[in-house]
């Protein structure tokens, strides 16, 4: 288990998608600068990281299992790591939810608190007290545009990634002190299991009671929607891996990272203007009436956005 002068990097949710190519990307830099401790809370799924790492694995990427949601799975894991020494914490482990709010059981929105939110905040705690120590570390937390943008029924998913970049933001500014960093990378759509969780396990559910109004924008509104906006602007996780690299690699790394630039001006809007009214009725119009312009591509959302923007007497600047 060679680490010598090697950076030891611990990465949650690494069964599949972005968790799982970070941790190859990282585990194949050609001067082996990176340990990796790829993690994940079932081992049942390692053999498709196992596969990608190829000869790698166990020489510069190692498994070992972490359930964020566990208080003992992360003091364990962390315990079994050589004298507890992480120089970069990569909190990836998330989970989606999507639908008519008044349909959500109140259990399955803590699930997801749980998980975004408190996971990498238990994360966060047991790691962070070393690297301040040593006065060295670096933070990195896969957020998402929800997290700085709500999005019409994600609100629970997007309110555990705002309270997750606020958690950040506090915390990033201490950490300067200890010569520590704390990054935030915020993606768009992005090709994963996730997608498939978000879209196509929503296209056959039930949803027996809520409103039929409310159901009809669910389903021939939003859904629709959300497809258009994957195939429009969706990345890979192979782009995100790149991304977190860099992050990784800069000499002063940014707070926020968006991972596409494609997203922004939708974001613009609610930096634009402090009432909130722009992107909430811009939003309202890009879902309820001009959702079918949005497949002539992403000129199209551009010009719309900076639209409202005219409309509102706003500059883009
Ligand atoms: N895909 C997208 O469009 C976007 C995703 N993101 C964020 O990226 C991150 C990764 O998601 P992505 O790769 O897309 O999706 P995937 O569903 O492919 O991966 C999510 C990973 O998180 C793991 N996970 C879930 N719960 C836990 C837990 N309690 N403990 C440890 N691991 C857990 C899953 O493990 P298991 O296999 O056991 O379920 C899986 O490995 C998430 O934080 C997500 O919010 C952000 C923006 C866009
Ligand atoms: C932008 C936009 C929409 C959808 C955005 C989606 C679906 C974004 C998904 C982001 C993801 C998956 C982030 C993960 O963390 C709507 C509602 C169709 C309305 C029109 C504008």
């Amino acid at each position: 288990m060679e680490r010598h002068g090697q950076k030891v990097v611990l990465i949650t949710g690494c069964s599949s998608g972005i968790g799982l190519r970070i941790a190859v990307m990282l585990a194949e830099d050609e001067k082996q600068r990176y340990h990796v401790i790829a993690t994940m809370r079932d081992l049942k799924r390692k053999d498709n990281l196992v596969k990608a790492a190829g000869d790698l694995y166990s020489k510069t990427l190692f498994v070992a299992e972490l359930d964020v949601c566990s208080d003992e799975s992360v003091k364990q894991c962390i315990n079994s790591i050589k004298d507890r020494h992480i120089d970069i914490l990569i909190s990836n482990a998330g989970i989606g939810l999507v639908g008519p709010v008044e349909s959500i059981p109140m259990d399955e929105m803590n699930n997801v608190f749980e998980t975004n939110f408190y996971g990498s905040v238990r994360l966060i705690k047991e790691v962070m007290p070393d690297m301040k120590n040593r006065r060295a570390g670096r933070i990195i937390v896969i957020s998402s545009v929800m997290g700085l943008q709500g999005v019409a029924f994600n609100e629970v998913y997007a309110a555990s990634k705002f309270a997750l970049e606020g958690f950040c933001e506090g915390l990033a500014a201490q950490l300067l002190s200890f010569n520590v960093t704390l990054s935030m990378l915020e993606p768009g759509p992005v090709h994963t299991e996730f997608e498939l969780k978000m879209i196509q396990g929503m296209k056959e559910k039930e949803w027996p009671s809520v409103d039929p109004d409310t159901v009809n924008y669910f389903r021939n509104f939003y859904l629709p929607g959300a497809v258009d906006i994957f195939e429009i602007l969706g990345q890979t996780p192979d782009h995100i891996a790149k991304r977190t690299m860099s992050v990784i690699e800069a000499s002063n790394p940014h707070f926020h990272n968006l991972t596409n630039p494609l997203y922004s001006p939708i974001l613009a809007l609610k930096y634009a203007d402090e009432t909130g009214c722009l992107s909430v009725q811009a939003f309202y119009c890009m879902l309820f009436t001009l959702r079918p312009l949005m497949n002539v591509g992403m000129p199209v959302l551009k010009y719309l956005t900076f639209g409202f923007m005219r409309k509102w007497r706003i500059s883009p600047n």
